[in-house]
């Protein structure tokens, strides 16, 4: 490969903290402010830009998630854009507690059409952006570090007097030195300093520097040092709103945003599921929901993730992969064999724990081995928890059959019946559904009681004396039918005592049975371990009567034994 082409991070630009940083001893107690940037940075980055109606929907999904802040375009860029924001202005569509942030480059026709397209909008962030790194001010912009200052102070001059025009509540304004990370830092702060100054930044009405990470080009301990430098460096810091826009190029947006909230970031700007251009940009509900699994409150409403997932998927038209975190179909998912009996285990205890402590299970803390937050935090189910193929083991495919078909099968048996379903998914190298399970169940040790070679075409019991029980019945054994009878202390005992007066020696080792459900018609289950002829078998019966379940279960593992 030809690494030589490429210059490490340290060799491209210089970050100024030096050794003496405090972000690695902080921890991450509150949510910053969420700004989504899906209709204007996340629209930009797509093959087919959305049309008014899938804005409209996106816009509706973050005001129903909470969202307060929300950039909705590049108004001068598209008639599209244009109109949504208008849109936006004419229809009343801005709730009280929401700011509508607008994007634009510095240059007088967009700023102008900018300000024309927010008339009447109450609370806006008009936001500026400009590229300030060596190689976009020598190849892109042809402007040297004075002559870029000037080109950035006079468009924001040119904002701030249309601003002071505008009637109504003030315009705020936001500032993006574009390719932030591989600036400068001396130069960064001269830029944003000398924009602070200019626009009169106030706690009550602050200035948001957003400090993109545009393309990513480094480690994320180098942004969180250049953040933190910006941090204890910015002027009128308590009047200024430090922002962070990670992308995700390295695969490690999520990251840099973290360590860049661990170095005194206030603001994150990002995408649902990290829509974006390239790689995207980082992923909001991915750094949402890590600060919700670790107790602190992430201020969004993610009750129903499969219906924000499909709603920007409609939107974007883009698909979430199925590992996405918290989102993706397969993340709450296990087919591998100790996972699966690690949370079959793990979930028993949780609703133990839960009745304990007298609250619903949803409600209990949650410590469920390999599943960092309860999916039903957002609105995924148990049922698909647990998938079975062949890397699965005995404890997820008895999960499967317990709540699907509300099967408790006795430890031995769940062995047993593991090592069929192994074989079974060996030869398909398929996944195998609950109802896949029922079957193969069903074939394997029901059937084999009700249709088997050894069947009785009648029987009864009778309890003759005080803990002493007869059988009598039919035997058909190969078409031949014979009488039976026999005794014992109890029915199944009885049973056996008669099976062995045809010449059909038991030992049964193991009967365990329950019922499926609570009313009078459910089904029992019978799981009988029975060894005849030197061979030991599992057998099972199901049946409204226990003892009908029982004999069944029985006949199905005398008969797989022979
Ligand atoms: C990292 C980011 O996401 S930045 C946002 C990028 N988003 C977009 O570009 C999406 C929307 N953009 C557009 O629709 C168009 O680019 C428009 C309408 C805004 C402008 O279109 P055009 O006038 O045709 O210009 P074009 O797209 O070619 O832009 C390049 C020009 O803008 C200049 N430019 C680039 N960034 C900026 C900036 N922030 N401020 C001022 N000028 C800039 C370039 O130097 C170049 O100038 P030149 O033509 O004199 O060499
Ligand atoms: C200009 C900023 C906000 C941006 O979109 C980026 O750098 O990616």
């Amino acid at each position: 490969m030809p690494y030589h082409r490429y210059r490490p991070a340290h060799e491209r630009v210089h970050v100024a903290l030096g050794g003496d940083r405090h972000w690695p001893s902080r921890r991450l107690d509150r949510a910053p402010l969420w700004v989504p940037v899906d209709l204007r940075d996340g629209n930009q980055a797509l093959a087919e830009p959305m049309d008014p109606a899938r804005k409209r929907r996106m816009f509706d999904l973050m005001l129903a998630m909470g969202f307060k802040e929300i950039e909705v375009g590049y108004p001068s860029a598209s008639r599209t854009d244009y109109d949504f924001v208008r849109h936006l202005a004419e229809s009343d569509s801005v709730p009280a507690d929401v700011t509508i942030v607008v994007f634009t480059a510095a240059r007088a026709d967009l700023i102008e059409q900018t300000f024309a397209s927010i008339e009447g909008l109450p609370r806006v962030v008009v936001h500026l952006y400009t590229a300030t790194a060596p190689t976009w001010r020598d190849v892109v912009l042809g402007h040297d570090r004075a002559d870029l200052r000037a080109l950035i102070h006079r468009a924001a001059e040119r904002m701030a007097r249309l601003a002071d025009a505008r009637p109504g509540p003030p315009v705020r304004f936001e500032f993006s030195p574009e390719v932030f990370n591989l600036t400068e830092p001396d130069y960064v702060l001269e830029v944003c300093n000398g924009l602070t100054a200019l626009w009169d930044a106030s706690p009550d009405r602050p200035v948001i520097h957003n400090l993109p990470a545009t393309v990513e080009i480094a480690t994320p301990n180098v942004y969180a040092d250049q953040i933190e430098y910006m941090h204890r460096h910015l002027d009128r810091r308590g009047s200024v709103i430090l922002s962070v826009h990670p992308h995700n190029d390295r695969g490690t947006g999520v990251a840099c945003a973290e360590l860049a909230l661990l170095a005194g970031a206030q603001r994150v700007e990002g995408c649902l599921f990290g829509n974006g251009e390239r790689t995207g940009n980082v992923d909001l509900v991915t750094l949402a929901l890590n600060l919700h699994s670790q107790g602190v409150d992430p201020m969004l409403d993610f009750g129903d993730i499969d219906e924000i997932r499909r709603t920007v998927e409609h939107c974007n038209r883009l698909p979430v992969p199925d590992r996405h975190p918290y989102a993706g179909d397969l993340v709450y998912t296990a087919f591998s064999g100790t996972h699966q009996d690690a949370i079959k285990k793990g979930l028993a205890h949780h609703e133990r724990r839960a009745a304990e402590l007298g609250v619903p299970a949803a409600r209990a803390p949650w410590e469920v081995p390999y599943l960092p937050i309860d999916p039903a935090d957002v609105g995924r189910d148990y049922q698909a928890v647990i998938r079975v193929n062949s890397q699965s083991g005995k404890g997820g495919i008895a999960y499967l059959l317990q709540t699907h078909h509300g099967l408790d099968l006795p430890r031995r048996l769940q062995i047993d019946f593991s090592a069929v379903v192994q074989r079974a998914t060996d030869d398909g190298g398929h996944e195998v559904t609950a109802k896949d399970l029922w079957e193969i169940f069903h074939t394997t040790y029901l059937a084999p009681g009700e249709d088997g070679r050894l069947a009785l075409a009648s029987w009864a019991t009778a309890e003759t004396a005080p803990g002493r029980h007869e059988f009598t019945g039919t035997l058909v054994a190969d078409g031949r039918e014979s009488e039976l009878r026999g005794t014992g202390n109890g029915p199944l005992s009885a049973l056996a005592d008669a099976l062995a007066s045809a010449g059909v020696a038991i030992d049964i080792l193991h009967y365990a049975e329950h019922a499926t459900g609570t009313g009078p018609d459910s089904p029992a289950v019978a799981y009988v371990e029975c060894r005849t002829g030197g061979v030991t078998r599992w057998g099972a019966g199901r049946d409204t009567s226990v003892l009908t379940a029982s004999v069944r279960a029985v006949l199905a593992a005398v008969n797989r034994a022979r």
